[in-house]
């Protein structure tokens, strides 16, 4: 039967990156998806955007949503402190599957939770579930009609902290507009836009940084 996309990724991982190192991880995604196949992952250009407001947080609590293959969870978990955590949520179960494989191949598991369902139902969840306190950094790179609600669903649960980052992917394409209004115009947040590309293409993206207020 036919390969999945996911799938045809995750075997140029095993091919061609190393196991149980990361940055040949990321290296093996991006030459596969620029020079044999597209897939939404953030992308190098946009990753080093993420790599460097990940440095700057050094954050011990991450929230993902919107794993897909794993490539920013991977690219994310390399950069943490020994005892720093991510729970990425994922909606379908197929890139779930292959997200763990790219996991385990960088040999970040231990620093990982991959959770699948959707996020409005995962979110309420979060305290009881996984003892989450507070988030320090939580990446959006889900269904885009999802992250104004989710944001808002994350606040009413407690889960964000004075000084929370929100990193979102996706503002400009396919686009955020509601999440933009919101997070640019609320005197609860402190906003930045990052301009990039849409991963793998000249079409511009960017990534919005904001900060809780509380
Ligand atoms: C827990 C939970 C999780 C989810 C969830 N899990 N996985 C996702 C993936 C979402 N990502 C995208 O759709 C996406 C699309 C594009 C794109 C596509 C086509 C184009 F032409 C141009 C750009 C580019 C990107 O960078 C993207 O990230 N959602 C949903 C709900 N609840
Ligand atoms: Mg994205």
């Amino acid at each position: 039967t036919q390969s999945t996309r996911p799938q045809r990724l995750l075997h140029a991982v095993q091919k061609n990156a190393t196991r149980g190192d990361p940055r040949s991880v990321v290296k093996a995604i991006d030459n596969f998806c620029r020079q044999k196949e597209w897939a939404m992952n953030v992308g190098d250009e946009k990753g080093c955007i993420l790599d460097s407001v990940v440095s700057e947080v050094n954050p011990v609590t991450v929230l993902e949503l919107g794993t897909y293959c794993g490539y920013s969870t991977v690219r994310i978990a390399s950069l943490l402190p020994p005892r720093a955590k991510i729970i990425t949520l994922e909606f379908n179960p197929d890139y779930a599957k292959i997200a763990r494989q790219v996991i385990a191949w960088a040999g970040l598991e231990d620093k990982i939770q991959v959770v699948e369902g959707p996020s409005g139902e995962w979110i309420p969840k979060m305290k009881e579930q996984f003892g989450v306190k507070t988030f320090d950094l939580v990446f959006l790179d889900h269904w885009k009609d999802r992250y104004l609600p989710d944001t808002k669903l994350l606040e009413d649960c407690g889960l964000l902290r004075k000084g929370t980052i929100l990193l979102a992917d996706n503002v400009i394409c396919p686009g955020t507009p509601d999440y933009l209004e919101y997070v640019r115009n609320s005197p609860r947040y402190k906003s930045q836009y990052f301009k990039s590309h849409l991963e793998y293409t000249k079409a511009e993206d960017g990534l919005e940084k904001s900060v809780f207020l509380g």
